[in-house]
């Protein structure tokens, strides 16, 4: 199975419609309100609109109130949700979409009980962690925390670039990778030739 790719962090529609046609299957979009990268809702309609199908759309959150996430559900054509704080099982489950729980990795955090906690999760997406900020960061971790038994998918995350992707593919074997920081050119601001250069270091690594 090939691996997967997000491009989070959109805040044009020019840079989703680059991540498109370079091979991205997924994008996302920033709702967190403290994030350089948050997108409007106005914003974020646009950048949806300008991709071609077939693109799967990824809203993230950080600990929103239910209502913030049900403004943006019913404002842009959102497919799976992604949410990158201390949300619980109950909180991600109520609004019946698709989900991916965030998860920043760090010594004596047990992955196990924490994916099978989060068993309704589409996928557990593992970041770094920093203290004082959720995601984002450009940090990578210590891959090695991984257990190789995850009873979910693994979206791999965390200061992936175009320098580090191949060997992270090669020593985790995730499902799916997502980077933010390391296909930008500024903060919000997409570099195409990073993307370019992250997409084809995802394949070389099945190579
Ligand atoms: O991108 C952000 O600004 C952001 C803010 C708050 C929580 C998560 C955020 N991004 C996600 O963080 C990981 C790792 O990003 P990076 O590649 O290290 O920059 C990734 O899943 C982003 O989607």
């Amino acid at each position: 199975m090939p691996v997967r790719i997000k491009i989070c962090g959109i805040t044009r529609p020019e840079d989703g419609q680059a991540a498109a046609q370079l091979g991205a299957d997924a994008i996302g979009l920033v709702f967190y309100p403290k994030s350089p990268r948050h997108v409007s809702l106005e914003q974020a309609r646009a950048i949806v609109a300008a991709l071609p199908p077939l693109v799967t759309v990824v809203a993230l959150f950080v600990d929103p109130e239910p209502d913030e996430v049900h403004r943006v559900l019913a404002a842009v054509p959102i497919d799976v949700l992604q949410f990158h704080g201390e949300e619980s099982p109950d909180f991600c489950r109520q609004f019946q979409r698709p989900y991916l729980k965030a998860v920043r990795v760090q010594p004596g955090l047990d992955l196990l009980q924490y994916a099978i906690a989060h068993a309704g999760a589409r996928g557990l997406l593992t970041d770094a962690f920093v203290p004082g900020v959720p995601g984002g960061t450009g940090a990578t971790f210590d891959w090695s925390l991984l257990p190789a038994d995850l009873p979910l998918p693994l979206i791999l995350s965390g200061g992936l670039e175009p320098d580090n992707i191949t060997a992270a593919i090669r020593a985790v074997r995730p499902a799916a990778v997502d980077t933010s920081s390391g296909v930008e050119a500024s903060k919000g601001i997409k570099d195409a030739a990073r993307m370019a250069a992250f997409i084809a270091g995802v394949h070389h690594a099945s190579v």
